[in-house]
Formats: structure tokens, C-alpha cells, sequence
């Protein structure tokens, strides 16, 4: 981890709205348009005479070189105008999932990226963003001002400088949050003050960076990458979930009529340590809401310390159902509970596990030996939660022995070990020593659940093994037609070696009278007229053993080639399809 190397870096500023671009309208603020022209006019936001030189894009900014020693290190940055624009208080997982995509579509232009956002609920963007963008290698920094830009006395301009000078000079592959000369890991701050242009604490972490006359990065704080795994965002986050503040005396009718469907997830913000009252009847409110698969994580409603098991008050809340939220501030603990919930194919217990653990930096953990009590069920489970406890100096123990344990996970269906293994930061798409991904394995064994997953994180389906095969063939082999019709819609098809081997191999079925072997086939997409080695076809091999229940199958499938499997997986292709919601009318230009 250091300074980012070389003399230019690019950076893409996504303007969303807030203060820092608002202007007065009939006595009130409302959104601005046209930030990147107010900063062109201002030389410490653009050098013209550089960008002249240079013949700079018309959209390209520069900064003026931030030290004198290398003038050549410049920090160039364009600026993504959202429309409309945002007063934060407007912004919903929807605009943010835009935001993160927006990221990924240019993920490999920029060396960094800036996100100007209203304050109001930039600790919420913050912390959603922190778990939509799994395995990010490059700096996120979220800033904006309690003062438009253009007064005269304002804080938007060091904040926006600071934000694009650290995004542009250092590499600390995690959302930040930069706001008066302090940066702060995205999903530990709250706002603190409505007015003092130190508007953000970071109550349970210390700064990941701070600015005076020098610049103070703490690297021991600043998360590592680990492994190579491509940037996955995580669009399908849960909307269903809410917020509870307890305050003395809340009636247990209230906390009933707030629990109920269909809301599957409350962060429930709760006295001093992670205490609320005893009452029967409101613990017995909580007991029947999680018996029915609601999700409630307990967060102190302090600003600074933990969930704890100190008192029984807190404990009859762990002893009604609640699951620990440490000390998550409640913005990170309502993204978590989006994000964890929004995850396909998992468990409840799954999902309760993941809850548990330190995802992003986002809460501070007891020892790891107490968190994934469920993986020491198994060999398996046991090899996940070894590799969860190694510590960093054993990377290199861990990035080898990843692909294999994440084969297996797949092939086995473990969802929560593979869940496990990519929030380790494993590469779920790198091949164990027979060259096989653990969409191979995933499809061998059947797991349409781990399929799934693996094509929404966007595995090569149809990547080969050593032996030449792909995913889809050996589905076809164990004749696991849920998989091969997941697998055809997300693109996968026959080799034309494979589509000409099928021949021999349909005669053989035939002959055999397999109806599933030959369904699988013509499943995957084989001509099942496709003559053997003997220039038979398999409905001539049927004939002629006079299996007329194998005769009529081939007659009724022999109608059709090319998408028989595609029927009830449409849609399906890859993850950029999923069904995202977002509104059409926010977008960026
Ligand atoms: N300072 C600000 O940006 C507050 C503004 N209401 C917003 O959140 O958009």
C-alpha cells in the first residue's frame, strides 16, 4: 500500500446533488446544475493552462500540481452530472445502486472515484456503498459541505480538493468519507452537527487519514485487497428493512404493528450497551417476529461502544431472538442488514452468520473463533473458518488453497462457505489444479443455488477444465436439468466437438433406453439427429431395439434444436440482467 505510481492519475467526480452546488431559490437551497463548470472558473479546481497544453478532452479537469517538486503529477478528473439532483434526504438505495453501477461501468477508466453528495444522508450512502462494491482495488471517496461552494465563506472547496487530491494520490481501496480534513472509512461515520463544518464522526474508528500541513495516511488501519477477484456490485439489496428506535416505555402494540410483513429486517437501536426493557409482552413481540424469519440486529443508540452481554436487560433482547450489532453505527447496520438480506440463495442461519461478521471494516469483532459456530460442523466448514482465522502474514497459505476449498463448497451446495470465502476476498472465478472453477464443481453436483450465484458474479460459463470440459457438459453427464437450464441462459453452449461427439454418445443412451441422458442433451442443446460413429442416429437405435417409449421421446424432442431450455430461465444472462430496480429517470450523463 503507498502512493499511487505515475504521473497522471484520472479520476471520475459522480455529482449526485447536496449543499456543496446548491443555490437559493425563493429563500430556500435546492440542487444546482453545473458544478463542473463553477469549478473550471476556480484555479485550484482546474489549470487551463496545463489542460491547454496538453489538449485536455473539453470534460477533463486538472488540478494544479499538488506539489512543487513534481509538477508532472497531475490529478485529472472529469465530473458525472446526475439528473435530476439530489437534497440527500431524497436519495434511496435505488439512486445508490446507480451510483455503484455507474462505478463498475467505469471501473477501469479511473484510477479513483469522487462522489458529491448531499450530507444529510451521506453516511447511509457511505455505508451501502461500502457493501455493494465487494473486492474494490481503488479509492472511493464520498464528500460534500454544509456551505454551497459558491459563498464565500464555505467548506466545499477544501472538502472537494482534499477528496480529489487523497482519491488521486493514494490508493486505499475502500469508500471513505472526507469532510474537514479528516478521512473516515464510509461505513463508521454518523453526522454529528448540523451546522459546524465538522459534520461527521467516526465514533468507534479512528480517521483512515488526516490532512494538516502534511498528509497522515494510517495504513494499519486501511483495509487490504485480497486476492485478484474482479469489483462485484451487489445490486439486489433488500428494501424491506427498518429501523426501531426503543424509548422508555414503547408499548409492545407499537413494536408489533412495526415488525410485521413485509419487513424482513429491523436494526433495533437500543439503550447504553444493547439493553431495553423486560417487559414479557414486548420481548415476546420480538421472540414471535424472529421466530418468523424477521431479522433484528441490536445497535446501541450511543454514539461510542459496543453491544455487550453485560446486563440482563440486554441479554433477555439476545435470549427473544436479536443478533449483536457491536458497535456498528445504525446507517452501517441498516446497509448490512440490505445487503445480507438481498443475497441470493442463503440460509437464514446463513444469513445470521454473515450478520455476525466484520464484511467491510464495519464493526469491530470479538475473537474470529466465536463467529462461524456452524462451519465447524463439517470438514469443510472447519477448512473455511481455518482460513477465516489465518492471520494476514498467511495470505499466501490462503490465496492457495481457496480455489480448491471453494470447489468443493461448490460442488457440496455450501452457499454460506462460499459467501464466506468471497467476503475473504477469495477469487471465486480462479480454477483449483484440474483447471476447474467452482461453477465446474457447482454444475457436477447439481447445486442450482451455487449456480446461480456463481453466473450473477459473473463466472465464465463457459470456461474450460483441463480436460476440455465446460460447466454445461458435465451437468448434461449428472443429468441435472435445473442447471443446465440455468446455464444455457446465461450463454452457455456445446462446443462443436462436443456437438459432434453427442452422436456416439446419444446412440448409446438410446440404446440403453436412458430417456433422462437423452432429455439432458437435447436439454443443452444437441441435435439429437446427430449420427454416431457407425452412422446410425439414436432414434434408429431405438427402432431398431424396438423401444418405442425412447422412439416416441426422440420423435417429440427431434422437433426442435437450440433453445429447448430456455423457457422458464429467460432472462437469465449474466448479472449486469438481473432485475435491478432503479428509476429509469436518474441518470448520468
Ligand atoms: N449539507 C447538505 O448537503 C444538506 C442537504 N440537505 C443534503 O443533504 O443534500
Amino acid at each position: 500500500m503507498a502512493r499511487a505510481a505515475g504521473p497522471e492519475r484520472r479520476l471520475l467526480a459522480i455529482y449526485t446533488g447536496g449543499t456543496i452546488g446548491m443555490r437559493s431559490e425563493r429563500g430556500v437551497l435546492v440542487p444546482g446544475k453545473g458544478l463542473a463548470a463553477v469549478l473550471r472558473t476556480l484555479p485550484m479546481f482546474h489549470d487551463e493552462g496545463h489542460a491547454q497544453a496538453c489538449g485536455l478532452p473539453e470534460d477533463t479537469l486538472v488540478l494544479p500540481p499538488a506539489s512543487p517538486t513534481c509538477p508532472d503529477q497531475r490529478v485529472m478528473y472529469t465530473v458525472l452530472e446526475c439528473q435530476p439532483l439530489f437534497d440527500s434526504s431524497d436519495m434511496t438505495i435505488t439512486e445508490w445502486v446507480q451510483i455503484a453501477q455507474t462505478i463498475e461501468r467505469h471501473y477501469g477508466q479511473y484510477h479513483g472515484f469522487v462522489v458529491i453528495h448531499g450530507t444529510d444522508t451521506m453516511a447511509f450512502a457511505a455505508s451501502v456503498l461500502s457493501f455493494m462494491l465487494e473486492n474494490l482495488q481503488k479509492t472511493v471517496i464520498l464528500t460534500g459541505a454544509q456551505v454551497p461552494i459558491h459563498a464565500l465563506w464555505n467548506d466545499g472547496r477544501e472538502n472537494l480538493l482534499g477528496a480529489l487530491l487523497l482519491a488521486g494520490q493514494y490508493v486505499i481501496p475502500e469508500v471513505c468519507l472526507f469532510f474537514q480534513n479528516q478521512l473516515f472509512r464510509g461505513n463508521r461515520v454518523t453526522k454529528v452537527d448540523t451546522r459546524r463544518f465538522a459534520a461527521f464522526c467516526s465514533p468507534n474508528l479512528p480517521p483512515l487519514a488526516t490532512v494538516g500541513a502534511d498528509v497522515t495516511i494510517n495504513w494499519e488501519l486501511v483495509r487490504k485487497v485480497r486476492g485478484q477477484g474482479r469489483l462485484v456490485v451487489h445490486s439486489s439489496m433488500e428494501r424491506d428493512v427498518g429501523l426501531l428506535r426503543l424509548y422508555p416505555g414503547i408499548p409492545a402494540t407499537l413494536v408489533r404493528v412495526f415488525l410485521q410483513p413485509p419487513l424482513k429486517g429491523v436494526v433495533m437501536e437500543t439503550f447504553g450497551s444493547g439493553n431495553g426493557p423486560t417487559k414479557p409482552d414486548l420481548l415476546q413481540e420480538l421472540r414471535v417476529a424472529a421466530e418468523r424469519g424477521l431479522v433484528i440486529v441490536n445497535c446501541t443508540h450511543c454514539l461510542q461502544g459496543a453491544v455487550t452481554s453485560d446486563y440482563g436487560a440486554g441479554t433477555a433482547l439476545a435470549g427473544a431472538g436479536t443478533i449483536s450489532g457491536s458497535d456498528m453505527t445504525s446507517e452501517a447496520a441498516l446497509a448490512k442488514l440490505s445487503y445480507v438480506l438481498g443475497l441470493p440463495g442463503l440460509s437464514l442461519d446463513g444469513r445470521k452468520e454473515l450478520l455476525a461478521r466484520d464484511l467491510r471494516g464495519e464493526m469491530t469483532l470479538p475473537a474470529v473463533d466465536e463467529l462461524r459456530p456452524s462451519l465447524r460442523g463439517s470438514t469443510l466448514g472447519r477448512g473455511v473458518a481455518q482460513l477465516l482465522s489465518l492471520s494476514q502474514e498467511a495470505e499466501d497459505v490462503r490465496d492457495a488453497l481457496a480455489p480448491s476449498l471453494a470447489c468443493a463448497a461448490a460442488h457440496a451446495g455450501d452457499l454460506e462457505a462460499l459467501q464466506a470465502l468471497a467476503e475473504l476476498g477469495s477469487d471465486l472465478s480462479l480454477e483449483d489444479f484440474g483447471g476447474q472453477t467452482p461453477l465446474h464443481s457447482a454444475a457436477r453436483g447439481g447445486q442450482a443455488g451455487v449456480v446461480t450465484m456463481l453466473l450473477q458474479r459473473g463466472l465464465d460459463v463457459n470456461a474450460r477444465d483441463k480436460d476440455g470440459l465446460s460447466p454445461l457438459l458435465l451437468a448434461v453427464r449428472g443429468r441435472h436439468q435445473g442447471v443446465i437450464g440455468l446455464l444455457r441462459a446465461a450463454g452457455a453452449c456445446l462446443s462443436p466437438q462436443e456437438l459432434e461427439d453427442s452422436g456416439t454418445e446419444l446412440c448409446r443412451l438410446a440404446s440403453r433406453a436412458d430417456c433422462e441422458g437423452l432429455r439432458a442433451w437435447w436439454q443443452a442443446g444437441a441435435d439429437l439427429r446427430q449420427p454416431g460413429y457407425d452412422g446410425r442416429s439414436a432414434l434408429h437405435v431405438a427402432e431398431a431395439a424396438g423401444n418405442l417409449e425412447v422412439v416416441a421421446l426422440l420423435q417429440s424432442l427431434q422437433g426442435g434444436v437450440g433453445d429447448q431450455a430456455l423457457g422458464p430461465y429467460l432472462g437469465l444472462h449474466s448479472s449486469r440482467d438481473l432485475p435491478l430496480s432503479g428509476s429509469a429517470a436518474w441518470c448520468l450523463t
